[in-house]
């Protein structure tokens, strides 16, 4: 047994996620949790129902969660960190309220959250702590005693979550035939939002054109195509593109879409195209239709070779990263001098959401972070 790590002052890991439906019923009331109060237009909604129905109303990213928790379990206990890991969502069973009354039960009294995405912005970070407050205001509504909520910094330039992704881009380059392969482009991908959220995303320090979530998407994808030319030889040109946009059509949301960049880099005689979905942790369905379906089919039409590299999933190497995360939460936390591990220009994310951080459409309370109500 190695000598036992110590994640004091916390208790307990949980991991949280967007929840996605297990099958054909669930699609529907799964869909009216996304979207309620979200102003998403009805066609939209019948369209990524499709997606869903396609797939047998099965979300991947159930299951992916599931091998997530086991990879994070089986590493903290072949590496002695004795802490329990729970899983709640926002949109699904199992519901993010249920967990936390769950750890409660358990005793849990410092929990510090893993959240299912790796970048500043609304959907991805504030989002998840307003929900947080909404599930500690429905305990202390039943009279519960609250349990203290940290959650752990954004881990996009973390060595563990950016290797695998340049093994998957170095796979897929050797996926592509001989002749193309070369003079292959990368598209790094991600999940469009509202420019209007892009540039008030991360810390106020950060707001501008783009904000925090472009230029963290920006330092990992130049990460990877470093990594992959000194790996390789060969320098690809790669550019940001974004997908799977939802909004109304008069909001303009980050550009450019995924399929008009592959039929633009098509005219322009790019041979071929490697899709890098750096926005995704692992192969949510955003991955799988809007990718491997619909981009795909799109490259099928225009006669380009394209691949799809791998995400992150539940690489070991990102189980580890979430470890010694933990581990330098904890040790901030205890007062102890640590220097946060992270890649590229940007330097380790702030443990603590500063006021003012990604901040929603009209405000609602937040946990974790400085603006929180709770202790
Ligand atoms: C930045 C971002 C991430 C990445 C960060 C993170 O991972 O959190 C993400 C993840 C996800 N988004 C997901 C699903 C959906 N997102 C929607 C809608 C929206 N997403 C947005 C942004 C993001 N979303 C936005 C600005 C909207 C518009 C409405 C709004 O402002 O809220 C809708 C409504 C229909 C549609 O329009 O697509 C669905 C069904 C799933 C589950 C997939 C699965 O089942 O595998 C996952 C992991
Ligand atoms: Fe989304």
């Amino acid at each position: 047994m190695p000598d036992a790590l110590d994640a004091t002052p916390y208790d307990a890991l949980l991991l949280l996620s967007f929840g996605g439906p297990e099958g054909p019923d669930d699609v529907v009331p799964f869909l009216e949790n996304v979207t309620r109060g979200r102003g998403i237009p009805k066609e939209r909604l019948k369209e990524v129902g499709k997606h869903y129905f396609q797939f047998g109303g099965v979300s991947p990213i159930n299951g992916q969660n599931r091998a997530l928790l086991k990879a994070l379990r089986e590493d903290f206990a072949e590496h002695g960190l004795d802490l329990p890991v729970y899983w709640g969502n926002r949109n699904w069973a199992p519901y993010l309220t249920d967990t936390l009354r769950e750890m409660v039960a358990d005793g849990r009294r410092r929990i510090l959250v893993l959240a299912t995405s790796a970048y500043a912005s609304y959907s991805g970070c504030r989002q998840y702590r307003e929900n947080l407050a909404d599930a500690l205001a429905a305990l202390e509504a039943e009279g519960l005693e609250l349990p203290k909520i940290d959650k752990l910094r954004h881990y996009f330039n973390h060595p563990g979550f950016v290797e695998p992704m340049v093994d998957g881009v170095l796979r897929s380059l050797a996926d592509l035939p001989d002749d193309v392969r070369d003079g292959a482009h990368i598209a790094f991908s991600t999940h469009s939002i509202p420019t209007a959220a892009a540039d008030t995303s991360g810390p106020v320090a950060a707001h501008g054109e783009g904000g925090a979530y472009v230029e963290e998407h920006l330092d990992v994808a130049q990460l990877i195509a470093d990594a992959v030319r000194e790996r390789t030889g060969v320098d690809h040109p790669w550019r940001l593109v974004y997908q799977s946009r939802s909004g109304a059509p008069h909001i303009p949301w980050l550009e450019p879409d995924i399929c008009d960049h592959l039929e633009e880099r098509h005219a322009a005689g790019v041979p071929a195209v490697v899709m890098a979905p750096i926005g995704f942790v692992s192969d949510h369905m955003e991955v799988l239709y809007d990718l491997d379906t619909e981009a795909t089919a799109k490259a099928g039409e225009l006669g380009l070779p394209v691949r799809r590299s791998a995400t992150v999933g539940a690489d070991p190497r990102f189980a580890a990263a979430v470890r010694e995360l933990i581990l330098e939460r904890a040790a901030t936390e205890r007062g102890q001098d640590i220097i946060p591990c992270a890649l590229g220009t940007l330097g380790a994310s702030h443990h603590v959401c500063p006021v003012g951080c990604c901040p929603s459409r009209a405000p609602r309370p937040a946990a974790a972070g400085a603006d929180s109500p709770y202790a």
